[in-house]
């Protein structure tokens, strides 16, 4: 049994820990140098991360308050670099490291956001992920253009459509050796093996070809992360790997079994799913020390920024409670799996100061603290508890619990052999996470999208089948 991990970070000075930026060792006030970023993707590759994982959000959290007040004075995700432009100079800065990107699907033309993304396979030899967000907050659709939000189950039907779109302009408008770049005939691409698409959709119209040819991956490995009974559906129906959030590791298990189980009334193997909690850690030599240092971060949390990011995830302002105030369910536009959370748990009623307190280290995620034989100890037991496959690692004082983690952490998980090993030659990230070959399963939907080049959906059925290990070009 290996357990992988992805360093789960965000370029903003406060990602999952609000306050804590304010502590000692917080480099994170050089989030906007490229130094910082290629330093960390080292670190993390370093320490045996299968990917550097980026949230990225397309708006400004304005809830708490009602204005972004709260946001701009606590850096909570503000300000917010693009992640996706600084991917290729940590790609050169590392060999084996994939990154994670979070793209939404509700605000950008699906053929935009395709030649990017292939574009990022290219220039990372296929170690790119696409996070499928469907975005939650009303500040982007107003700044993008629209009078509110997309109702929240209607974002994942449109979304639907636009994954068929990238699938067929990933999977089925370049067929495999489209790219000759023949001198001695003075053909570059082969006309005949680039195909239009032709989609139209209820939300797209897509007539044409993909304007680039298709990275090592095709298709990028897909992420997906939300958890409402909707945002399950999706994640059953497109995602290779699913990142979920609990602090309780039973709750977990009965949230990964079920989907398990809904991807094989699908027709998926759901073995071929990966699971990836997040976690937080606050590791020292000592149980002690941990404790310690524990205590230090609590001197730092920041209670109105904490709120302010609860406000932007669920939608719900919380400025007008008083601190012991029970926080009740409401239907929100926004992330409802977020709010359920705290409004639905069965074992506590949430107070004010309970959820302030709770994500104010670590956001939504577990802390786990002590010496790197506890952590890791803690680390198997939630993992064989939930059935997760690995963690994204959020770092609570950036970026030195990165480095704390690759100092304590690495070394403890080397020993007892839970580290993925890492081939000498650099794999795609698909073959790296999942464990298979470069391109999408066959039992996965996007090979059946493409009905006009079934030629094509025929030859990856069959490599998919038997994947090669490779990572040419498709
Ligand atoms: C663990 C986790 C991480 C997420 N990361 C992002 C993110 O980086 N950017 C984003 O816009 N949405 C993010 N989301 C939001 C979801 O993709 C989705 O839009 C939101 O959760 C609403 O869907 P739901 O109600 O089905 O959960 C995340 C959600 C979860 C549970």
């Amino acid at each position: 049994m290996t357990i992988h991990f992805n360093a789960f970070d965000m370029v903003v000075p406060v990602h999952q820990s609000p306050g804590l930026w304010r502590h000692p060792d917080s480099r994170i006030e050089e989030f906007d140098t490229l130094e910082y970023w290629t330093e960390l993707a080292r670190t993390v590759e370093r320490a045996g991360f299968s990917s550097l994982f980026l949230a990225d959000i397309p708006g400004v959290y304005d809830v708490y308050g009602g204005t972004a007040e709260a946001a701009a004075k606590g850096g909570v995700q503000f300000p917010l670099l693009d992640p996706q432009v600084m991917v290729p100079a940590l790609a050169a800065a590392t060999t084996h490291l994939g990154f994670g990107l979070t793209a939404s699907v509700t605000y950008e033309a699906p053929y935009a956001l395709a030649r990017r993304l292939a574009t990022l396979d290219h220039l990372t030899r296929g170690r790119i992920a696409w996070n499928i967000v469907t975005s939650y907050q009303e500040s982007a659709a107003r700044n993008l253009g629209l009078s509110g939000q997309i109702p929240h189950d209607e974002r994942y039907d449109r979304a639907d459509e636009y994954l068929e779109v990238m699938y067929k302009l990933f999977e089925h408008s370049h067929e495999a050796g489209s790219v000759l770049a023949d001198k001695s005939t003075g053909v570059f691409v082969d006309p005949e093996k680039v195909h239009p698409i032709s989609h139209r959709g209820e939300w797209f119209d897509v007539p044409g070809e993909m304007l680039t040819h298709p990275g090592p991956q095709r298709t990028p490995l897909l992420f997906q992360a939300g958890s409402s009974a909707r945002g399950q559906k999706f994640a059953v129906d497109h995602a290779e790997a699913i990142f979920v959030i609990s602090s309780s590791p039973q709750r977990l298990a009965h949230q990964v079994a079920d989907t398990r189980g809904k991807l094989l009334e699908a027709g998926r193997d759901p073995e071929s799913v990966r699971f990836f909690a997040m976690a937080t850690i606050i590791v020292a030599e000592t149980q002690d020390l941990a404790q310690a240092r524990l205590a230090e971060c609590r001197d730092y949390v920041d209670t109105a920024s904490a709120l302010t990011l609860f406000g932007g995830w669920t939608g719900v302002d919380l400025s007008g409670l008083a601190e012991d105030d029970v926080v009740s369910d409401v239907q929100t536009e926004a992330n409802q799996s977020a709010l359920a959370m705290f409004t639905k748990d069965p074992a506590k009623r949430w107070t004010v100061r309970d959820v302030a307190e709770f994500i104010s280290i670590g956001g939504r995620g577990p802390l786990i603290v002590g010496d790197p034989v506890q952590v890791v100890d803690e680390l198997v037991r939630f993992q064989q508890l939930s059935g997760v496959d690995g963690f994204n690692i959020s770092a609570a004082v950036r970026p030195a619990d990165f480095e704390r983690f690759e100092t304590f952490v690495t070394p403890e998980l080397r020993r007892r052999g839970l580290l993925p090993e890492r081939p000498q030659t650099p794999v795609t990230l698909r073959e790296a996470l999942l464990e298979e070959g470069p391109h999408l399963r066959a039992d996965h939907p996007a090979p059946r999208c493409g009905a006009g080049a079934q030629r094509e959906a025929r030859s990856r059925i069959s490599s998919a089948i038997a994947p090669a290990k490779s990572r040419d070009s498709p």
